[in-house]
């Protein structure tokens, strides 16, 4: 293929005029052009994408959709780091080393890197946590939420939601809330000297963007200040017909280049080119905390893992959790290449069997002798360091080290199933960073940790047996096993959990507690908010709302519902006996049924309760 220098000179020795003869179509339209669309024009037929205008009938046919296309265009060239331009040559590099069958790991070997292994509550964790804590005021949080969740199913938002059905609380609400509580507990530890509001940024699609403005606008941002949310839209980028990077023309629409998701790598860019980061540096900022739609437990694992940041100085820092052989999360990996260079990285999922296989390990992506992969598990989140996060963006404009997947129709590799596109990872960020780069992971179990919800019920129920469903239903009993562990481990008598089946899918399901993220968001918050002779049995629910809240002499058998607004103190002590809450299973063949629900496979039946609800301030003691 001609390169773009030679192609220019042919056309300045054609004569000004001369450029557009390679599309006499586009050619005869240029009246109608504006000069930026001409600009543009040029580009595309430089770049070898005269097809776009074959179809083009004559001036004054059509002509608000010849002026549409080219908006679009303007979009895509805009949106993507050094334009369309950049887009298609990659686009060409990376089409030719996919069909060369080229390895995008040749030359280099896996090895099992070394990380922070954290034990939930130990003195280590404590300390962890407390200091994570202590810098949270210095944080800002981004959440990657422009994903349509294909492999879900849902039709609206994920983060919509609700991450448990015991308060219908939705993901987002909980994110927030376990925001702001994080602002109130740090700046109580930095004795009262700040009034810092902690931002986040929330990275939405054309798929997500209304819908997650309306569910924030209609709840009045669930508690934040409006002006402390910032939604960056991601674009799509343009598909691609061949190897030639010819841009694919949506089948329905011949003035509409056809467009996909690019990935969660994006936010990098638009993070970099909204001004975000030079602003957070001026506030005094250090840390950016990227994280994803929906793991209800994620929050449990922020402090102690931002501490963990603080004190060992890493630039990035992966969240990880002991991984199961072939589960659908990327391997923490270390690649030390033949040349001597190394670097701890995550390979995706559906890389590290191929590239173990490759090099010497003929049983690929399986356990070891601990039940568990060898690879640390990434769970996306990510902490980085802001300071040397802008000086490596000011290199590289956010751009992310892309990837190419295209479904060949035959072994010729010449043409495509269907059209594909250029993707990229948040977590493929350091592969750019020079050796100095303080990159570490740290491991929490995965009860604490990690909780997605991903698969619909048909999926998950076909997962192997041992892994993890990544479901609706699992992920909501994650919740009430971890919170049910947590609160064993402060001293609460919690009864044995049961199995049940719900959705095709084998459970344990603990009593159902919650709490909000202001009760307690470290384990020494719960330490402190529960007292000695607790017990709760296995049909119980118990939900808490409320700041200062304690529970001490408690016995739960039934459900016990408390609310205290933060100015009440109070004491919750006695015995609850009722009928309690009971799960329902339900058919998610359903259809009667709201999909939030069916997607878990039970409803909860609020037959009787006790309520406590204080709204006046004051201190109290409530004998139930
Ligand atoms: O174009 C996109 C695609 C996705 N997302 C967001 O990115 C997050 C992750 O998307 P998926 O849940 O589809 O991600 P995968 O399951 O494919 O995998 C990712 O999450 C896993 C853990 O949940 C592993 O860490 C894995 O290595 C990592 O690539 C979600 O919040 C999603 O909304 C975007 O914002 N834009």
């Amino acid at each position: 293929m001609e390169s773009t220098a030679e192609k220019l000179s042919t056309m300045s020795i054609a004569g000004d005029d001369g450029w557009a003869s390679s599309a006499p179509t586009l050619r005869r339209n240029l009246q109608i052009l504006s000069p930026d669309q001409i600009e543009l024009a040029r580009m595309l037929l430089l770049e070898g994408q005269t097809h776009l205008f074959a179809h083009w009938p004559e001036a004054g046919v059509d002509d608000q959709n010849k002026k549409s296309f080219f908006e679009q265009v303007s979009r895509l060239n805009a949106s993507y780091p050094g334009g369309l331009v950049s887009y298609i040559k990659n686009a060409r590099n990376l089409l030719a080393d996919s069909k060369a069958g080229k390895n995008p790991y040749d030359g280099f070997t896996p090895s099992v890197p070394s990380g922070e292994i954290l034990t939930f509550g130990d003195d280590k964790f404590i300390k962890l946590e407390e200091e994570g804590a202590k810098e949270a005021r210095n944080a800002a949080f981004v959440l990657v939420a422009g994903g349509l969740g294909e492999r879900l199913g849902y039709k609206g938002i994920k983060l919509a939601l609700p991450s448990e059905t015991t308060t219908g609380t939705c993901f987002l609400q909980h994110y927030i809330e376990s925001i702001l509580a994080l602002q109130v507990a740090s700046c109580k530890l930095s004795q009262g000297q700040c009034e810092t509001m902690i931002p986040l940024v929330i990275m939405t699609s054309d798929d997500t963007h209304v819908p997650t403005l309306k569910l924030l606008e209609s709840n009045s941002y669930f508690g934040m200040k409006a002006t402390q949310v910032k939604l960056l839209k991601q674009e799509k980028v343009a598909c691609l017909d061949d190897n030639d990077a010819r841009l694919a023309l949506d089948s329905n629409d011949k003035y509409r280049i056809q467009t996909k998701p690019h990935g969660h790598g994006d936010v990098h860019a638009l993070l970099y080119s909204s001004g975000l980061l030079t602003q957070w540096q001026k506030e005094g900022r250090k840390w950016v905390l990227f994280f994803q739609d929906t793991n209800g437990l994620l929050f449990k694992a922020i402090p102690a893992s931002l501490g963990v940041s603080s004190t060992k100085g890493y630039h990035v820092n992966s969240l990880a959790v002991p991984r199961k052989a072939k589960e659908a999360i990327g391997g923490i990996t270390k690649l030390t290449h033949t040349d001597g260079r190394t670097m701890v990285i995550n390979v995706e999922y559906n890389q590290l069997d191929p590239l173990l296989r490759a090099t010497g390990h003929a049983d690929g992506d399986v356990n070891c002798e601990t039940g568990f992969s060898p690879y640390p598990g990434n769970i996306n989140q990510l902490i980085l360091q802001l300071e040397p996060y802008i000086e490596e963006l000011k290199k590289t404009r956010g751009a992310i080290a892309e990837f190419v997947n295209p479904k060949y129709k035959d072994s010729t590799k010449t043409s495509f199933k269907s059209s594909t596109r250029l993707e990229c990872m948040m977590q493929d960020y350091p592969k750019t960073l020079p050796p100095s780069a303080r990159v570490g992971f740290t491991v929490m179990d995965t009860w604490l940790a990690y909780a997605p919800v991903k698969n619909n019920p048909e999926d998950a129920a076909k997962v192997p047996k041992g892994n993890p469903y990544h479901s609706a239903t699992s992920g909501e009993m994650a919740i009430y096993r971890a919170n049910s562990l947590i609160l064993r481990k402060a001293g609460v008598q919690i009864a044995d959990p049961v199995l049940d089946v719900f959705n095709g899918q084998e459970v344990v399901v603990w009593p159902r507690i919650t709490w909000k993220p202001k009760w307690a968001l470290t384990f020494s918050d719960v330490k402190k908010k529960v007292g000695n002779g607790c017990s709760i049995s296995q049909r119980s629910t118990m939900a808490v709302n409320g700041q200062n809240v304690f529970l001490d002499g408690l016995s739960v058998d039934g459900t016990l519902v408390v609310s205290a607004i933060d100015e009440a103190e109070v004491k919750v002590t006695g015995s609850v006996q009722n009928k309690g809450w009971i799960l329902k299973h339900i058919d998610y063949k359903d259809c009667s049924l709201p999909e939030e629900t069916l997607t878990r496979g039970f409803t909860i039946d609020k037959v009787e309760q006790l309520e406590v609800n204080h709204t006046e301030p004051g201190k109290f003691e409530f004998r139930c």
